[in-house]
């Protein structure tokens, strides 16, 4: 388990971290969440050890984490690859330092690539491939040699979404093996696909920091989403009806006062029609939540 605890960090006068606590057990996959700027890479790079924390503590299984006990995978964020080498020399270094038989890795290599629908050769160069493929080259660096933490630095990022869907794949057939994962986005995307917990920072502040479902109990469903609604007169007399949004795909978007409202308006639309094939109360989205917690204006 990887445990950060009070930990801070300064540049000069510019704080980037401040009081910063989570926790990452086996098998669990937190999502760092901020915006640009707001202390995701600088808590990676304590996390790896590059840079020193001011005060605070980072512990592995409750002792002092030391990088070069754990078997650590890192995907940085301006990536990693040495763009003049080939694939395969790339990895039987990444082999050597892990203490993988080349060999063993070979064979991995290749499976990995299949799975992962690569076009390339062992033999061609970084350079040479496709801006996806190389990616995907990056991740099979990170991930092949099965690390206990696993840290991605944006790793969504510049993905098409089919080799977004390949990552997550990967990234829960990782959880599934047990690694600790920590993976950063600015965005929401993917979010609530596959993290067990989210810390969201700003300005080095934590924001938001707990299990995906205990920051949705918070709320209220006052999101409701309405398809098939015959009659839209229906909802003139409800003034807890905040916002009613036209989507393009003819559903509407209502925004409620309060998350009793969603039985009232459920209760009239079946009384009036029998039946609505869409009717969806959900809670505030993350990107909502954040706007809340930081007084953005939605
Ligand atoms: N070596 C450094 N010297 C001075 N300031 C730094 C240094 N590294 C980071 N900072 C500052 O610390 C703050 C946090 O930066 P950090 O790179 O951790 O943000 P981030 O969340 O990773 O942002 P991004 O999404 O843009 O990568 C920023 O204000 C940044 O300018």
């Amino acid at each position: 388990m990887l445990k950060l605890e009070n930990i801070n960090k300064t540049f000069g006068n510019k704080v980037a971290i401040s009081n910063l606590n989570f926790e990452v057990k086996e098998g669990q996959i937190l999502g760092l969440i901020g915006q640009n700027g707001a202390g995701k890479s600088t808590t990676f790079r304590m996390i790896l050890d590059f840079i020193k924390p001011d005060s605070g503590k980072i512990l592995w299984d409750n002792q002092e984490f030391v990088r070069s006990e754990i078997s650590i995978g890192f995907m940085p964020e301006e990536r990693g690859l040495y763009q003049r080498e080939t694939i395969i020399n790339q990895m039987n270094y990444f082999a050597d330092l892990h203490g993988m038989p080349r060999a063993k890795m070979r064979i991995e290599l290749k499976e990995w690539m299949k799975r992962l629908g690569v076009v390339g050769e062992l033999e061609d160069k970084i350079e040479s491939l496709s801006k996806g493929n190389a990616q995907k080259i990056q991740l099979i660096a990170t991930m092949l040699f099965k690390p206990k933490l696993l840290i991605l630095d944006e790793p969504f990022s510049g993905l098409d979404p089919v080799n977004a869907n390949f990552l997550l794949k990967e990234i829960q057939r990782a959880k599934e093996d047990g690694a600790v994962i920590i993976f950063s986005t600015h965005n929401m995307e993917n979010i609530e696909k596959i993290a067990d917990k989210i810390v969201m920072l700003k300005h080095g502040q934590t924001v938001l920091n707990g299990s995906i479902t205990d920051i949705y109990e918070e709320y209220q469903r006052l999101n409701l989403r309405l398809g098939g609604l015959k009659d839209e007169n229906i909802l003139s007399k409800y003034l807890g009806i905040k916002r009613v949004i036209r989507n393009t795909d003819g559903t509407l978007s209502l925004k409620l006062d309060s998350e009793k409202l969603g039985e009232s308006i459920f209760r009239d639309i079946v009384r009036n029609q029998g039946y609505i094939p869409i009717f969806e109360q959900s809670y505030p989205t993350l990107d909502e939540i954040f706007k809340l917690k930081t007084g953005e204006k939605s």
